[in-house]
């Protein structure tokens, strides 16, 4: 689809598949590729996920021969604070659609601290120190740099648990904060910030909702003046942005397609 909007060269890629199906396949092939670069590099592969509709995006991965998932370090994006094995847990989602299916040992799989669910704050920082502990040590960096973040769209433009109009969108310091007031039950919540984010080696959006997402996805890529959460998804050079999206959520949107290719 031709685009009337000029693009900058490290403008998001936008790639559009005609089923679920499709879409999936393309992601374990992406993932896996982001998974080689990063263990030939420096021996580990560094992810953070989402909830909603991401976990079903991931099983692709789990008749793919090449992911060495002894490799993985795996975070969340954001996460409920329910048990890890309430229907809320956006571990339990990942957990049902490919953890379970897979032999990733569970030490590699970084979740909240359940003990401390009703303690917000307590628990963000622990999270904070976990991250801490995997990156400052080995990338000496004032911000961690994921190799993959995985992220999702809801219809109001929030993405992890950061929510149109709230504060935490303009946190600049913690790596991961507490939410107590989210919009979308759970109301407690914690999630990665924009500094995190934002120095993301690779960030993905998958919005494989059909044309319920088709006005979101196209408020985000049309008018990113508008500042929804998901449009301050701006990875720093050279971190990369890219869409993985299906036709009926582009089917509104101007924004030039791009061919998918590893
Ligand atoms: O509440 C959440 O919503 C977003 C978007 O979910 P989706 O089902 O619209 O894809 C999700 O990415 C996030 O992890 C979750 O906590």
């Amino acid at each position: 689809m031709a685009s009337s909007h000029h693009q900058p060269p490290n403008a998001p890629a936008l790639y559009v598949f005609p089923d679920k199906n499709a879409l999936t396949q393309s992601l374990a092939q992406f993932i896996a590729k982001a998974q080689k670069e990063s263990i030939d590099r420096k021996g580990r592969f560094t992810i953070a996920l989402s909830g909603g509709s991401l976990p079903a995006a991931l099983t692709g991965l789990i008749a793919n021969p090449s992911i060495k998932w002894n490799h993985w370090q795996v975070f969340y994006a954001d996460e409920r604070l329910v048990p890890l094995d309430h229907p809320d847990s956006n571990h339990l989602a990942c957990t049902q659609a490919l953890f379970a299916h897979v032999p990733i040992p569970t030490e590699n799989i970084h979740t909240i601290d359940p003990a401390l669910i009703t303690d917000r704050e307590s628990l963000a920082d622990a999270y904070e120190k976990v991250l801490i502990h995997e990156f400052a040590q080995k990338d000496a960096a004032r911000f961690p740099v994921f190799d993959l973040i995985l992220l999702g769209v809801g219809p109001d433009g929030h993405t992890a648990s950061l929510f149109p109009g709230h504060a935490l969108l303009s946190e600049e310091d913690r790596w991961v904060a507490d939410i107590a007031d989210s919009p979308k039950p759970p109301s407690a919540r914690i999630t990665l910030t924009y500094p995190v984010l934002n120095h993301a080696a690779r960030i993905a959006f998958v919005a494989a909702g059909g044309v319920g997402k088709a006005d979101i996805v196209q408020a985000i890529l049309d008018r990113p003046e508008e500042g929804l959460p998901a449009a301050r998804v701006k990875p720093s050079f050279p971190g990369q942005l890219y869409w993985f999206v299906d036709e009926g959520a582009a089917s509104t949107t101007k924004y030039q397609r791009a061919a998918f290719k590893l």
